[in-house]
This record gives C-alpha cells, sequence and structure tokens, in this order.
C-alpha cells in the first residue's frame, strides 16, 4: 500500500520540521491586529483592524544576537512582543525553547516568561527601590530560593560592573547604569532569552558602545540568545549576527551580518541600511 501523508499531517510537518533543533525561538505565520479608531466624517467602511504584523514566519537560533529593524510603525516592537506574548497574536504560532507559548494556562505562562527577559529603552526601573532591591524583587516574584537571592543579585551586579553601586537609587544613576540595571534584573533569573526594546535610544554614543559590549559579553558568557529592537544602524552592524528587515508589518527579509557589514538583498532592505 502507498502511504500519502494528508494535508492536515503537511502542515504538522511544516509547522514542526522547518525549523532546526538549535532554533531558540520560532515564529510560525504569527500576525497580530489592532482595533483602529474610527476618525469623524471616515467612511463607513473603512476597517475596524489594523494590522501591524503581517502573517510572519521566523527562526532564531540559540546563542543568536538577533536585530529587528525597520521604518518606524514596521511593527518591531510589536514583533518583539509577540515572543513573550506581551502582546497575544491573533494568529500563529510562537515557540521558545520548544515550548508553545500561546497554548499555555495562565500560571503556566508566567513561569514560562521566567525563561524570557526583557529591558526597555525607558528602563522601567523602580524609582523607590534600590539597585540592589530592583534585580531581587525580579527573583522574588520568579520564585527564586530566598536564601540564594543576595548572591545571585550580587553575581548579576558583578556581572554588568555595578557592584558599588547597589545601595544607590535609579535617581543617583547615569542613564547607561540604569540601563545595566534594567540588564541585571532581566538576566537574574537566567533567562535563555533576552529581549531588548530600543535598548540603546535614551543614551549617548559612548554610552551605547559601552552597553553594546556588556550585551554581547553577557551573550558569549552566558549563551543567552538576545532580540534586539533598535533603529539604530550601528547597533546592529555592532552587535547582531542576522537582522530581520521589516516594512508596514511585513518581513522583507532576514539578512546576514558579516565584518559589520548587512547583505540586504530586497530593494526597501537595501534602501533603509543606506539611508541610516
Ligand atoms: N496597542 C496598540 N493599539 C493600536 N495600534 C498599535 C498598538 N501598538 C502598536 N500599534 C500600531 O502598530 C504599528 C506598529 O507599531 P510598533 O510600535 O510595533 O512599530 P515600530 O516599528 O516599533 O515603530 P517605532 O520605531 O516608531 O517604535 C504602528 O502603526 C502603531 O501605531
Amino acid at each position: 500500500m502507498v502511504y500519502l501523508p494528508t494535508a492536515g499531517m503537511m502542515t504538522y510537518f511544516l509547522l514542526y520540521f522547518e525549523h532546526s533543533m538549535n532554533d531558540m525561538i520560532v515564529l510560525n505565520e504569527v500576525t497580530k491586529r489592532f482595533a483602529s479608531t474610527p476618525t469623524k466624517g471616515s467612511p463607513a467602511d473603512t476597517p475596524r483592524y489594523f494590522t501591524a504584523v503581517e502573517p510572519t514566519s521566523l527562526a532564531i537560533k540559540q546563542g543568536e544576537i538577533f536585530g529587528l529593524m525597520g521604518y518606524s510603525g514596521a511593527g518591531k516592537s510589536t514583533l518583539l512582543r509577540l515572543i513573550n506574548l506581551l502582546e497575544r497574536p491573533n494568529s500563529g504560532q510562537v515557540l521558545v525553547d520548544g515550548v508553545d507559548l500561546m497554548r499555555l494556562s495562565a500560571s503556566d505562562l508566567r513561569i514560562a516568561r521566567h525563561n524570557i527577559g526583557m529591558i526597555f529603552q525607558q528602563f522601567n526601573l523602580m524609582s523607590n527601590r534600590t539597585v540592589f532591591e530592583n534585580v531581587a524583587f525580579n527573583l522574588t516574584v520568579s520564585g527564586y530560593p530566598s536564601a540564594q537571592i543576595h548572591k545571585r543579585v550580587m553575581e548579576c551586579l558583578e556581572i554588568v560592573d555595578l557592584t558599588d553601586r547597589a545601595s544607590h537609587y535609579p535617581a543617583q544613576l547615569s542613564g547607561g547604569q540604569k540601563q545595566r540595571v534594567g540588564i541585571a534584573r532581566a538576566i537574574a533569573p537566567n533567562p535563555k532569552v533576552l529581549l531588548a526594546d530600543e535598548p540603546t535610544s535614551a543614551l549617548d554614543p559612548a554610552t551605547t558602545r559601552s552597553l553594546l559590549t556588556c550585551l554581547r559579553d553577557i551573550n558569549a558568557k552566558l549563551g543567552v540568545t538576545i532580540v534586539i529592537v533598535t533603529h539604530e544602524m550601528s547597533v546592529i552592524r555592532r552587535l547582531c549576527d542576522r537582522v530581520a528587515l521589516l516594512h508596514k508589518g511585513a518581513l522583507l527579509e532576514v539578512a546576514d551580518i558579516a565584518d559589520g557589514q548587512i547583505h540586504a538583498n530586497t530593494e526597501i532592505g537595501q534602501r533603509l541600511i543606506v539611508e541610516d
């Protein structure tokens, strides 16, 4: 008897086997729509939804530093936030470290998120807590054994070179130091993935360079997979192994970076690189 796979089985193969075993993050045909608010006088047939992320598939390797790049409004931050389900996709599949996040219950998703740290453009530190307490808080909420929290906080502050600032408050720190606290807080629970949303946009060029060195060290020493959104081409060139070029919600291409040069094939991709 000749064995023929059914359409359903083919879909299964495409979803589960088109990426390799060492992929840390896999997005399969994810989409994101937002409700659009009609303005006064807009035609009755104005679409009620705005698509911020068109169907997008992407595989990011374990240990890779991967950039998301595009003009303003391209959908970079939304795509990043789909990876930890801060934005829930309208359709598609999100796998992180082999776990299908969309299938998890709310409590299991909370646990899975301990594996995905995040840093933000405006640092998002708690202003009424010290540097030590900011990092410790993330360990406490992630269920880290309380007897080991002090040691782990100091280890992480050591990694970002801030042990001498442990008892300072955020207001007493420079922008670069605040972002280092953000990094220490994010890596404290030993995540396998670090998502970075415009982490250097608020920093001057020299501070940006030292922060990129810090991120590269963390990637090399801890093997953390990093996904970074930035509009700064120099950040992509210095830091990333590959970059996804996005335009109006669509993935144009994934470009390789070799010797600090981005190799784009699409017309818009090449324009993006040149115009920066
Ligand atoms: N919560 C939301 N509700 C409605 N629209 C949204 C929401 N979040 C994002 N958008 C829209 O989705 C599109 C993509 O936004 P997103 O922030 O992902 O783009 P971006 O490429 O990161 O842009 P930028 O570089 O300006 O930050 C934009 O048009 C934005 O206005």
